[in-house]
């Protein structure tokens, strides 16, 4: 009997990984059904958020069904269907604006500026102003915004030894206890600002759009799975869900849209003659309002960079599934294991799968080219099609990301800024030995050491 206990117990617990193209897109494509859950536990995140013992789950934890249905629903058919986001365009130009007027105050011939705190200063307010609407104070929003930050680390930090199982809460109760306390934190930031919200309705966001809160105010879930779809139990989201997908919302915007632009920037420096390139096509731009169509399709050649960066570093360097019935079968195990009732636990490299040398040349290259027309890749975008997978920056399957669109057009739009506005050089460190692309895995695929440049304003 313990010796079957044991094997159950392993079984839960054993991660196994999975950076081969072609069986990711045989669990996530052909077997979509049997990989539409993440595995219970693992998140930090859903582990410190219950309330009179009911999870307050997000769209990234809730089980698949009605209830993460109507949550992703929600946020897909609101704050970021595509009509939205064209109109959102005066948003993203004022944001990225104060990016420029800020950098503008610390270039200057062989000024060095290291970029990450100016970037995600930049992305936050943009993020925080979809999720609040306008009138949230400068001082909170940055509160809010360092508390984002704080918590990404932390929970990235946890999230790499953490594994669910009760002795692993015993060995990192210090560090689960730190990322509650961030979350406790961010939730009485949050509070005050959906109490208002829930007292009066201000006027729409930037005068464009309702702010996410207010669709999350309105919305009504399944009380529970059975009662869906016939109009009868449904209910209020509770507080802590909506500071839960609050957080996830300010934390999914922030994070992975200010990797990416560090990383693209880094290239761009490590590769002068690829930023000469790109800067030749934003300054031919007709519309230098930047639209959505513009950023979308109308600038190929900053498309090409921004995937192949992506491709390179996927801002989320792995993504968590559970493995259910017929597909648990398409993951290889390197010995025999029983599949647990919750699934066996698959991770998904998505570096791995980016960088796999049967499917690209050079993989370890940075070679826009081979996006365009007549490259190896043109005809891979950010998302997998259903016949194979090459690159997945933003998942695959029933869970893939849906904040894709908002995310590309995010980080278009603050290198298009960067590049329009300043030349970027190596900083005097890296002037001899190239910029370090040294990948620091947490929540978010950070450069280990954060990039330092030369910035100049253009003339
Ligand atoms: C460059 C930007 C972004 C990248 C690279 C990215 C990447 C990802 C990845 C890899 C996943 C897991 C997908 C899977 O399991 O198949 C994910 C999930 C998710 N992302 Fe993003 N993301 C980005 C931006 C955003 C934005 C802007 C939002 C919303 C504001 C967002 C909201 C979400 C949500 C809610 C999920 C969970 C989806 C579900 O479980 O149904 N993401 N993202």
């Amino acid at each position: 009997f313990l010796r079957s206990y044991g094997r159950r117990a392993r079984a839960r617990l054993v991660v196994h990984k999975i950076g081969d193209p072609a069986v990711a897109h045989r669990a996530l494509i052909d077997n979509a059904d049997d990989f539409s859950n993440r595995p219970a536990g693992i998140f930090p995140v859903s582990l410190a958020t219950w309330e009179n013992g009911e999870p307050n789950e997000n769209i990234t934890t809730v089980r698949y069904g009605p209830h993460w249905s109507a949550l992703r629903c929600n946020l897909t058919a609101g704050i970021l269907h595509p009509t939205r986001l064209a109109s959102l365009a005066p948003l993203r130009q004022e944001a990225a604006q104060a990016l420029v007027a800020e950098l503008s105050g610390a270039s200057g011939r062989d000024r060095e500026v290291t970029l990450r705190g100016h970037i995600t200063a930049a992305v936050f307010p943009l993020v925080a102003r979809l999720c609040f609407g306008d009138g949230v104070d400068g001082g909170h929003v940055r509160a809010m915004g360092t508390m984002v930050r704080d918590f990404l680390a932390a929970a990235g930090e946890l999230n790499r030894r953490f594994d669910g199982s009760m002795l692993s809460k015993i060995v990192n109760w210090r560090a689960l206890r730190h990322v509650t306390g961030l979350i406790e934190r961010q939730a009485e930031l949050y509070r005050p600002l959906i109490e208002a919200r829930r007292r009066s309705r201000s006027p729409l966001c930037g005068g464009i759009v309702h702010p996410y809160i207010d669709s999350l105010l309105d919305l009504r879930v399944p009380d529970d799975d059975a009662a869906a779809g016939d109009g009868h139990g449904l209910r209020e989201l509770r507080d802590g869900e909506v500071v839960g997908l609050v957080l996830e919302f300010l934390a999914a915007g922030m994070g992975s849209v200010s990797a990416c632009v560090e990383w693209t920037l880094a290239h761009l420096i490590d590769r002068l003659e690829v930023q000469d390139k790109l800067r030749r096509e934003i300054d031919g731009a007709a519309d230098a309002t930047l639209s959505s169509k513009t950023l979308r399709t109308g600038m190929p050649y900053l498309n090409a960079v921004v995937l192949e960066s992506l491709r390179m570093h996927p801002p989320m360097p792995v993504l968590m599934r559970a493995a259910h019935g017929e597909g648990a079968k398409v993951v290889p195990v390197t010995r025999a294991t029983t599949v647990p009732a919750e699934g066996l636990r698959v991770m998904f490299s998505l570096g791995d799968i980016g960088r796999d040398g049967k499917t690209w040349t050079d993989p370890d290259e940075f070679l826009p080219e081979r996006f365009l027309p007549g490259g190896e890749a043109e005809d891979v975008g950010p998302m997998p099609g259903r016949k194979e997978i090459r690159m997945m920056p933003f998942g695959a399957g029933h869970r893939h990301c849906p904040g894709m669109s908002m995310g590309m057009l995010h980080t278009k739009c603050f290198v298009v800024a960067l590049v329009r506005e300043f030349e970027w050089a190596p900083s005097a460190e890296d002037r001899g030995g190239g910029i370090d692309m040294t990948e620091l895995d947490g929540f978010s695929k950070l450069m280990k050491k954060p990039l330092t440049a030369c910035v100049t304003r253009r003339t």
